[in-house]
């Protein structure tokens, strides 16, 4: 399967201490979100704190964002995002050792004379896995709502990252900075495992109008199945190859090369996914794997996409973000979503994407701590220092 990834951002603010991390370091906050497939971890380091420094086999890459104000005393070092299959939390727990984070958090309890740490966590693991934190690390997860944590993290990248939102058309990436003003409302459609539809109309002002167990999990599970292959990464090098038309019934192949024109069906469009395996009387191995990964890989983004336009549609949405981990910024996924939305709302709505989309839940966690008095944790104003790669 494929690696954990670890990349970091840049958080320049007016730290008033520069000790050394010690094992208990309410400046060293760190959130996680554990979902059905990956848990995603955000943590904090300070300029030269330890954490930079001890050794461990995870990549860690700048992304390179800074504050452009220095209001924030708590932050002055970096933001770094990880991400470990949950099917292997052992490795994301070996990860929190190595990096002395099990001693380090927020926030803390007095239970019985002994401080408990306490660490959000959102995501349906931080129910499921408690117990196993509270065993190894004597850790309590502070449980933050999922929906709450997916809004508060896209808000948050949304009014604070310059560059975050962008449209990809066409093989064109276009960043799009949104006033705050005219943020709301927007339909936020997170593709993890499975997919939740989201009607943000304001800061905790939400409700999550629908969802498609079709999602993330659908396409890595059958991809798994039909191209024996054994990672996401994998599948998606796969479908770059692939042709889909090979296995999709097109409108031509029903109508002829005229399509059905009335209806503004093109003799190309997709006319039933899959649907030409049932009249080609051949057997599983008798199809080329990058045929059957690109065909797997349209039906699933095509059916979200128009689920999202269709609930963008009744909530008089004209945007609609997408998060979550499945797209990860892979082009051919952007273009096959944006082309569903541009298709369905007939260029009325637009397909948005996000630079940090996996890590939306994670984020809003970490962000949580900010609710309990716990003072501003991230800057409200991030400049760009440069171009960034997105961390995943
Ligand atoms: N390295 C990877 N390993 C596994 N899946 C990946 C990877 N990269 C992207 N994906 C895709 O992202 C999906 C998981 O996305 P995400 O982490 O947002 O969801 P989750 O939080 O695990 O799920 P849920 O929110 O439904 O509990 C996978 O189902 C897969 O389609
Ligand atoms: C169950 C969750 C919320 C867990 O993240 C997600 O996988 C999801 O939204 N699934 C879709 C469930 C449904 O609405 O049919």
């Amino acid at each position: 399967m494929e690696d954990q990834s670890c990349r970091s951002v840049e958080i320049d603010g007016n730290s008033t201490s520069n000790s050394e991390l010690d094992s208990y370091d309410h400046n060293s906050p760190w959130a996680l979100d554990i979902g059905g497939t990956l848990i995603k971890l955000v943590y904090f380091s300070r300029k030269d704190s330890s954490l930079e420094s001890v050794g461990n086999s995870v990549q860690v890459e700048e992304v390179g964002l800074v504050t452009g104000s220095k209001k924030y005393p708590i932050l002055d070092g970096k933001l770094h995002f990880a991400k470990f299959q949950t099917s292997k939390i052992n490795e994301c727990l070996d990860f929190i050792e190595s990096k002395l984070l099990h001693g380090s958090c927020c926030s803390h309890q007095e239970v019985s004379d002994k401080k408990k740490l306490l660490i959000k966590a959102t995501g349906g693991g931080a129910y499921k896995y408690a117990d196993l934190f509270k065993e190894k690390f004597g850790i309590r997860l502070d449980k933050e709502d999922e929906m709450d944590s997916l809004v508060a993290g896209a808000n948050f990248l949304l009014k604070a990252v310059p560059c975050e939102a962008f449209t990809y058309m066409e093989g064109r990436k276009d960043f799009v900075q949104i006033d705050a003003s005219d943020l709301f409302p927007y339909l936020l459609v997170s593709i993890g495992s499975g997919v939740s539809m989201i009607k943000v109309d304001g800061d905790g002002k939400f409700e999550r109008v629908s969802g498609t167990s079709l999602g993330g999990g659908t396409l890595l599970g059958m991809g798994m199945l039909l191209t024996n292959c054994q990672s996401f990464d994998e599948f998606l090098e796969l479908s770059h190859k692939g042709d889909n038309r090979n296995i999709d019934m097109l409108v031509r192949d029903i109508y002829g090369v005229t399509g059905y024109s009335k209806l503004g069906l093109s003799a190309t469009t997709i006319a039933s996914s899959f649907g030409k395996v049932s009249f080609d009387n051949k057997v599983l191995k008798d199809y080329k794997k990058e045929d059957l990964a690109r065909s797997l890989l349209r039906m699933i983004s095509n059916n979200v996409a128009q689920i999202a336009y269709l609930n963008a549609g009744h909530g008089q949405l004209k945007r609609i973000i997408f998060g979550g981990f499945f797209t990860r910024g892979h082009e051919y996924i952007m273009e096959t979503i944006s082309d569903g939305v541009q298709y369905w709302s007939k260029g009325k709505a637009k397909a948005m994407f996000l630079r940090h989309e996996g890590f939306l839940g994670a984020l809003g966690a970490f962000k949580s701590y900010e609710k309990h008095g716990l003072g501003s944790l991230m800057g409200h104003h991030l400049t760009e220092q440069s171009p960034v790669a997105s961390p995943r």
